[in-house]
């Protein structure tokens, strides 16, 4: 069975203050997606297994440990995923990323596909699904059948605010992704929008709105 992690840091807290204020604007709202990214790369990543490589420091040989070849993947899901992409990126620096485009049909709040292009050895890759957002979970138990259908095998599903129903979605779904989260909010609205949340985080990052 997937986990589903909280990460609950203060430092993760303090910046989600910030991004959830409707006065925080786009500049600011993008840096700390971005920080909050990077901090949570931390935690996806604890389960990575380390090999024993031998170097030589300027005082003496000795045996240091390194991550074992790890091939990684990274899917934002367009466009609220890019935001969280540089700031994974400057941990995980070898990763590839593709990208999955869906946005929210407003009535139905069914996913809509626009765009896919990954890299083409997805199925040996250990994959990452970027969205800040987890509301009622159709955006990512679509990008994550995309992925398992092409092949992928292991998948962890990234997202900054998540709401009970888009937990329950994927987990119901797809048992075996495990899922990072930094809040876990109390509700959806009318709308389909996550209670208190942060508004439309694809608005938010690029001034659509
Ligand atoms: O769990 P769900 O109910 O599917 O909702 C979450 C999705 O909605 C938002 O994208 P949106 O459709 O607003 O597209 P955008 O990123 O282009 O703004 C968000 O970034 C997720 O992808
Ligand atoms: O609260 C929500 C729900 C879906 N998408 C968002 O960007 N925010
Ligand atoms: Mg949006």
């Amino acid at each position: 069975m997937g986990k589903v992690v909280v990460l609950d840091h203060p430092l993760i807290k303090h910046k989600l203050t910030f991004i959830r204020d409707k006065n925080t604007g786009a500049k600011e709202f993008r840096e700390l997606v971005k920080e909050i990214s990077m901090l949570m790369a931390y935690e996806v990543t604890r389960d990575f297994t380390l090999e024993e490589i031998e170097i030589e420091t300027p005082i003496c040989k000795t045996k240091s440990q390194i991550i074992s070849g790890k091939k990684l993947g990274l899917v934002p899901v367009l466009r609220a995923g890019l935001g969280m992409v540089d700031g994974m990126l400057n941990i995980l620096p070898a990763a590839k990323v593709g990208h999955i485009g869906l946005y929210r049909d407003p009535k139905t709040f069914k996913p809509v596909e626009y765009f896919c292009k990954l890299p083409q050895d997805i199925g040996e890759r250990d994959l990452i699904v970027l969205d800040p957002m987890l509301a009622t979970g159709g955006s990512a138990t679509a990008a994550i059948g995309f992925l398992k259908k092409r092949g992928a095998q292991n998948i962890k599903l990234v997202n900054i605010i998540a709401a009970p129903e888009g937990i329950e979605k994927v987990k119901s779904t797809y048992p075996d992704v495990d899922i990072y989260v930094a809040s876990i909010d109390e509700k959806l609205n009318e709308h389909a929008y996550i209670v208190p949340g942060l508004g439309d985080a694809g608005d938010r990052l690029f001034g659509t709105k």
